[in-house]
């Protein structure tokens, strides 16, 4: 005789967290970043917690899926999929993108499917008494290593006060960013933010870095600003010095074809994005190192589906991260601890953040990494008075003057064209 446990409503609460003026290849972060709170309830007194993007039209998506949900067991991962692509087939919008600024052809099903699997998985977790991680295989790892996420920055938000980190707008600036990251959370890999400076320059920062911080690992991610021929002279300038060089170019053609002339590995959460990209992805060489994120891959068991075909065909497995929240910062260390072939440090925005939904104490770094939460399910508990602060602060900041990605505005009106700026 098995015990179902059953859906009996679903709260979705859009909140608003300070983010500071970090910059990349479309513009500047808003003073605000938005996250989706999902809360899927039981009639038996659990609450399953997921964590999303909060643009207008993915709320209205999660609104919709929603409302289907109630009386669904919360083991019916497979039908509850299923249910969501339903929910979503008469809706324009989710036919392609709604992340058009950095992300752009994800699936909106799985996108939107994602935070109630998490829930779903946090609310099998809790009823079994054991971890998200067991409940994906099992850890194959007690902490989840993550990478210092250094940005070019302005002091802060034009009008407002400087934020405690300062402007970053030159090599020195970003070593000491760098240094004060480590200092303070131990990272021992390191990824800088590009697409911003002039390539030159972005060179000169990375050198600066591998000489400030021997025998780290870099990264150089410029979001596809430049072009072929940019790509393939600055990574000939970095062979033997970066880890990877993540989205040099748009495309995987472009790709592909920088691929062919350098040595680094490329990596991409930009031209790999949904299921179907793999096989041409595979086919055409264009990436070595696909960073997964279950926000758009649909959640914990499809990304480790992901895994598996990045496995097979012999590309790595790195994470993404944008702004987010100590929910998503769960969901992340559970699935990165239940995947073996994640074997580099996962991305995260967490230092940058000042403002948080979930009790303190869990998630805490330690030497550039995360312990596994050992409580049921993800094993964090939400502050709902923070949850209550949140939600006020997006009411007042509302979504004037976002993208879709829900927390920057674009100033560069050349990405909007796809055409690489240098
Ligand atoms: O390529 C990436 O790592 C990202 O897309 C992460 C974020 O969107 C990052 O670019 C940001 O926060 O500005």
């Amino acid at each position: 005789m098995t015990n179902s446990l059953r859906i009996t409503g679903v709260r979705i609460t859009p909140v608003a967290f300070r983010d500071p003026a970090l910059l990349n290849a479309v513009g500047v972060h808003e003073p605000y970043a938005l996250r989706a709170i999902v809360e899927v309830d039981t009639g038996e007194g659990l609450v399953g917690l997921g964590e999303t993007y909060a643009d207008e039209g993915h709320l209205r998506r999660l609104r919709a899926a929603a409302d289907t949900l109630t009386g669904m067991d919360v083991y019916a991962l497979g039908a509850m999929h299923s249910k969501v692509a339903e929910a979503l087939a008469g809706d324009d919008g989710a036919a392609g993108s709604g992340l058009t600024g950095m992300i752009t052809t994800s699936s909106a099903v799985d996108r939107v499917f994602s935070p109630f699997e998490v829930a779903c998985l946090d609310l099998q977790g809790k009823a079994a008494g054991r971890p998200v991680s067991d409940l994906l295989g099992g850890a194959v790892r007690d902490s989840v290593p993550f990478s210092a996420y250094l940005f070019y920055k302005w002091a802060g938000h034009p009008g407002g006060e400087p934020d405690d980190w300062g402007a970053a707008l030159d090599p020195d600036a970003v070593v000491a960013q760098a240094r004060r990251m480590i200092t303070e959370y131990g990272f021992t890999a390191v990824k800088l933010k590009g697409g911003v400076r002039p390539p030159e320059e972005e060179i000169e920062a990375v050198l600066a870095l591998r000489e400030a911080l021997p025998g780290v690992p870099l990264r150089l991610d410029p979001n596809a600003a430049w072009s072929v021929p940019t790509s393939v002279a600055v990574a000939r300038r970095l062979e033997g010095v970066l880890e990877y060089l993540e989205d040099p170019t748009p495309g995987l053609a472009g790709m592909a074809e920088v691929a062919r002339q350098t040595s680094i590995p490329l990596a991409t959460n930009m031209c790999v994005v949904a299921f179907e990209h793999l096989a041409p992805a595979v086919r055409q060489g264009a990436v070595q190192v696909v960073l997964s994120d279950h926000h758009y891959w649909g959640g914990l068991h499809r990304s480790k589906q992901l895994s598996g075909i990045c496995d097979t065909f012999g590309m790595g497995l790195s994470m993404h991260s944008n702004s987010h929240l100590g929910i998503s910062l769960a969901a992340m260390t559970h699935l990165a601890a239940a995947t073996p072939h994640l074997t580099y440090a996962c991305d995260t925005h967490w230092p940058w953040k000042t403002e948080e939904v979930v009790e303190p104490g869990v998630l805490e770094f330690t030497d550039g990494s995360v312990q596994v939460p050992k409580g049921p399910g993800l094993g964090v508990e939400l502050d709902r008075d923070a949850l209550a602060r949140l939600h006020e602060q997006y009411l007042r900041c509302g979504q004037r003057n976002r993208d879709d990605t829900g927390y920057m505005k674009r100033t560069d009106p050349g990405y909007e064209k796809k055409s690489p700026r240098w």
